[in-house]
């Protein structure tokens, strides 16, 4: 069933007015990971509440709890936003997800313009964080309300919602939720699938289509030693220095190509069979797309089906950070007494963080012992989730392809994607129903990066995708 052709012109006729939201909703910097800004991730859930009621949703807020911090503080979590809409009994019900979270962003790490003001460029850019990782694809279903409610068109679905503000950071409390809002009388049970609008295109022309996350377990490693801060000095050669241990346990982890030295972990998964690379052979995707979207030649492989199965196919390590280190201007002369080396692992099947943890962890403190190291080390695993792959064949990721082609008139292709959403898992096993990933940025976009940018087309036409997709769904002879 095509959708109507009143709400695709609805949707270009009020692109200003959708962008023009998408930058109040950009101006809240709900960042989870901060507990300083715990506030406006529960101020953006509420502003959400009210942009849904608005358009004729029934919400609730649900109280998370409180979020352990590894110093053993609590910190309220954020609410969870549930929703539904429409309750006919004739029509498919959809469960939709997305999460109004953001990550970290500051000017001085390197952007052009004040993270938090949606910047309007001539070349279509719609820069500030949450741009495309997950406000603006959010914000596509509301505009999608937003036409059936001011036209007041019943909807092809019945729609439920879960939006959550705490994904960047773990999804603490939303799958004990989500499990139970599954059972009967739950206001997730009787989906009967899920989709979830929250990663991005291969590159900058082909849609894609989800079916595959990798999991991902985070931790936090402390080496500490002198009781304060030591003049270097004084003290240097003198003392065993925290730093010098962690920086070279971190060196231990990974090669330069990305191979994993950790015994165990790449042993765990299977290698790819030739129909798997033809798999990968098919996708619309580059080295210099790769190159392109980070901004430069540093691309570990020269194959495009090793990059891709990099990417997708294969675990990573990646060193985020020492906390406690000096980081400032100018040339400080100090021992820092106690430094914390932040890493996380990508996980594929069968890998899982309850498998690869204790790898970790006994690697670690082997390494840490043959240094002879009078400080002392421990190993904090911070969270984790478990990789997901899907059938891409079900009618959910067909409505998808036929939506796909309506709007963009070309075949969306198919991808395992190398970031996580922990809870896609969670919908599949506690609903037992399909999940589709359908994403609406592109792969220049730079999630988690400076100057964050959702393409206005893709924002446009991204909405019109998501609306189509519920018309295809309604179409779905099941
Ligand atoms: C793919 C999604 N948009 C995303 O960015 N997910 C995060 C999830 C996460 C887990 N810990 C911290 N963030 C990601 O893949 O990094
Ligand atoms: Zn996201
Ligand atoms: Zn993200």
């Amino acid at each position: 069933m095509p959708a109507p052709t009143e709400f695709l012109d609805f949707v270009d006729s009020n692109a200003d007015a959708f962008i023009k939201r998408l930058g109040d909703a950009v101006a809240i910097p709900s960042i989870s990971g901060e507990a300083a800004h715990r506030e406006d991730v529960e101020k953006m859930a509420k502003w959400l509440d009210e942009q849904l009621t608005a358009v004729g949703v029934e919400t609730k807020l649900v109280d998370l709890g409180d979020q352990t911090l590894p110093d053993g503080g609590k910190l309220k979590l954020p609410p969870a936003l549930l929703g539904r809409i429409g309750s006919d009994p004739k029509k498919k019900t959809v469960l939709l997800y997305g999460h109004f979270d953001v990550q970290p962003a500051r000017k001085e790490d390197g952007w052009d313009s004040d993270p938090f003001t949606l910047v309007v460029h001539e070349d279509g850019r719609l820069v500030g964080r949450g741009s495309t990782d997950d406000k603006g694809p959010i914000l596509g279903w509301l505009n999608v309300l937003q036409y059936h409610f001011d036209h007041k068109k019943d909807l092809p679905v019945n729609l439920k919602f879960c939006f959550e503000g705490m994904e960047e950071s773990g999804s603490d409390g939303l799958d004990d939720l989500v499990k139970k809002e599954s059972q009967p009388g739950g206001w997730f049970h009787g989906a009967d699938c899920v989709c979830i609008s929250d990663n991005y295109w291969l590159n900058t022309r082909t849609p894609v289509l989800t079916y595959g996350l990798r999991g991902l377990t985070y931790f936090s490693i402390h080496v500490s030693g002198p009781s304060r801060d030591l003049h270097s000095g004084v003290f240097g050669r003198t003392v065993h220095e925290p730093m010098t241990d962690l920086i070279a346990l971190m060196g231990k982890l990974v090669a330069g190509d990305g191979r994993i030295l950790i015994p165990g972990v790449e042993e765990m998964v299977p290698p790819p069979t030739e129909e798997e690379k033809a798999i990968y052979e098919r996708l619309d995707y580059s080295i210099e797309d790769i190159e392109e979207s980070a901004g430069a030649k540093i691309a570990i492989a020269d194959d495009k089906i090793d990059a891709l199965m990099g990417r997708m196919r294969f675990p990573s390590l990646s060193l985020h950070g020492i906390e406690g280190a000096f980081d400032g201007s100018g040339a400080k002369t100090v021992i820092p007494a106690k430094v914390s080396g932040k890493f996380s692992i990508r996980l594929v099947p069968p890998q899982t963080p309850e498998l690869i943890e204790p790898l970790v962890t006994f690697f670690l403190e082997s390494e840490f012992a043959k240094l002879k190291s009078k400080n002392s080390l421990t190993v904090e695993h911070l969270h984790g989730g478990k990789p997901w792959v899907t059938d891409h064949n079900h009618w959910n990721f067909e409505a998808a392809k036929a939506a796909t082609r309506a709007v963009y008139n070309r075949e969306p292709d198919l991808t395992r994607e190398g970031g996580s959403i922990p809870v896609t898992l969670t919908f599949a096993d506690a609903l037992g129903v399909n999940v589709l990933l359908l994403p609406m940025g592109r792969g220049d976009d730079g999630a988690h990066s400076t100057n964050e940018k959702l393409d206005r087309s893709n924002f446009i036409e991204g909405t019109k995708l998501l609306g189509t997709y519920l018309y295809e769904i309604a179409a779905v002879d099941q």
